[in-house]
């Protein structure tokens, strides 16, 4: 099914208003979080009649993804949802999806040699042992990701009236000001010694959750850092059935065709309207099998990271050129092995009393793994053991695991399945992010991954998207990079 509409735009042509009548026609390139909720928003914005492409050369959900193993799904790339990720909550809800809680077993933190950290089921015994070994800098790192997640949580305000930022820097300033700015510009390492945090602490608690969450060390930027240890806090969720079900829902509720091919290039061309007027449009070219495909838009929406990698778009005859994309993407491995785990090597504990299901790690070069987890199946709020107690785990590893690693970390195992992923990019600040606006209506999304990645920014990068091309397309630049805007909004009702 298509849609088509014809759309008033007003230019001056030698000194006189002109009317034009344009057919709207919008392509998404990447069906992921990022593809689809702009989809929606773009619907939202430019109405029923639009024609809304949406190009996909894998699966719907990108990196949310899942894997079946013996009649069970996993989630094998974004799994955690933040409670206060409104727009993920949002899709939920209006997608009638149902949600899972995060089954909050106890965690460890290993260094190579022991558990230099360990929860206990005891709420008060945890809250002494946090104490004993880090003082209050525990409650001090919960005060500091929650201040700037207050500020944050501006966005929905901003974006719920309507606002777009036409650079990444403009929309982070506009939630935490040079301080937001500044975390893209340090490591976290910096930022959190500046604040007076132990080497210890950072050791051996932030650079832990960084290497579960990133796949890094604590000299991602400070802002990423943040968003990673939000990722540690309490409360976290998942869609019931696999989260790429939001993507597949929010593509369906946008009344979008999905073309299953995959771009190659996109060029500007000159083309007569079906008014007969002259009108620049974007030409996109696509593979799909073994033929080659074009079709002509007015604007378009990059969710993908462009990339040689990961997308390897290439943009003909832009005038100014369209500059080559260089973000280095990190390298991950998620395996998924079915089997008891040979807990002595984590803990000199006799077997049965080895009670934790998370085991993280510190930044020790001689470990072969990021992080280790009992997971449950995408149906399950809790993780079920098979009869002979055997759980489901997942390890973060940045190489594939050998089969002797495997039997070391297992006394013995039913399956190990992996997925190799171009996961997040590599952090390494001062970050400088690509535009948003790569040409006249030429949107680039996927950007917002230099502040940070998760689905959530994704979700915002898209709805900011769809306002910005709604904007721009309509002259309302009042409604672009409004400084300023948190005063603005406080006093209105
Ligand atoms: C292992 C792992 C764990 C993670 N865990 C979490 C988590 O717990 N919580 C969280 O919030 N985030 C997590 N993330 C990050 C999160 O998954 C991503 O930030 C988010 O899914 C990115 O979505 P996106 O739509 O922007 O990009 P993508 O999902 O990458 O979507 C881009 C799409 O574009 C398609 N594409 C690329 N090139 C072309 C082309 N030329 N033509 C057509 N199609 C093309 C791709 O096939 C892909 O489907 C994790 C990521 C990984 C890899
Ligand atoms: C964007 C905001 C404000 C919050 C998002 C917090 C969040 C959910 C961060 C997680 C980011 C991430 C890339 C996690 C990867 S691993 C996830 C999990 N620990 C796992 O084991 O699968």
């Amino acid at each position: 099914m298509t849609f088509q509409k014809t759309t008033k735009r007003t230019q001056l042509v030698r000194g006189k208003e002109i009317s034009f009548f344009f057919l709207t026609s919008i392509a998404i390139i990447g069906a992921g979080i990022g593809g689809t909720s702009a989809a929606y928003y773009l619907r939202q914005k430019f109405g029923k009649d639009v024609k809304i492409d949406l190009f996909e050369r894998g699966e719907v959900g990108g990196r949310l993804a899942t894997m079946t193993v013996q009649g069970q799904e996993y989630e094998t790339g974004g799994s955690v949802i933040h409670p206060l990720n409104l727009h993920m909550k949002r899709f939920v809800k209006d997608l009638g999806l149902s949600v899972v809680q995060g089954s909050g077993g106890l965690m460890g933190v290993y260094n190579g040699e022991s558990l230099v950290f360990e929860e206990s089921s005891w709420f008060i015994i945890n809250i002494i042992k946090l104490i004993w070994q880090y003082g209050f800098q525990s409650l001090r790192m919960h005060m500091w990701v929650e201040d700037i997640l207050d500020k944050f949580m501006r966005i929905y305000r901003y974006q719920s009236h309507d606002y777009a930022f036409s650079t990444v820097e403009n929309l982070l300033h506009s939630l935490g000001g040079d301080d937001f700015l500044g975390m893209l510009n340090r490591t976290l390492l910096e930022t959190l010694q500046k604040a007076g945090f132990s080497e210890k602490f950072l050791d051996e608690i932030v650079a832990p959750v960084m290497r579960v969450n990133y796949g890094q060390s604590t000299n991602i930027n400070g802002f990423v850092g943040a968003v990673s240890l939000a990722g540690a806090d309490s409360g976290l969720w998942a869609v019931k059935g696999g989260n790429k079900l939001v993507c597949s829902g929010l593509l369906q509720a946008s009344r979008s065709n999905l073309i299953s091919g995959s771009v190659m290039y996109i060029e500007e061309k000159t083309r007569t309207k079906q008014t007969g007027t002259p009108a620049k449009m974007y030409e996109v070219a696509y593979q799909t099998g073994s033929e080659t495909h074009s079709d002509f838009y007015d604007i378009i929406v990059v969710a993908t990271p462009l990339n040689r990698k990961m997308s390897n778009i290439t943009f003909l005859n832009f005038d100014p050129p369209i500059e080559e994309f260089h973000q280095y993407y990190q390298y991950i491995v998620t395996t998924l092995i079915k089997g008891n785990l040979n807990s002595t090597i984590f803990s000199s504990r006799a077997l049965g009393k080895f009670d934790l299901s998370t085991i993280l790690t510190t930044d020790n070069s001689d470990l072969f793994i990021n992080s280790i987890g009992i997971v449950s199946s995408v149906r399950e709020n809790n993780p079920q053991p098979s009869e002979d107690g055997a759980y489901v785990w997942k390890i973060f590893s940045q190489e594939t695991l050998t089969k002797e690693q495997i039997l070391k970390l297992f006394l013995s195992y039913d399956y190990a399945v992996k997925q190799q992923w171009l996961a997040y990019p590599h952090y390494k600040p001062p970050e400088k992010c690509p535009s948003i606006i790569l040409h006249d209506r030429l949107y680039y999304l996927s950007g917002i991954e230099c502040a940070a990645s998760a689905m959530e920014m994704s979700a915002i990068a898209a709805h900011n998207a769809a306002l910005l091309a709604y904007h721009r397309w309509n002259g309302h630049t009042d409604m672009i990079d409004q400084e300023d805007l948190y005063e603005k909004l406080k006093t209105e009702l």
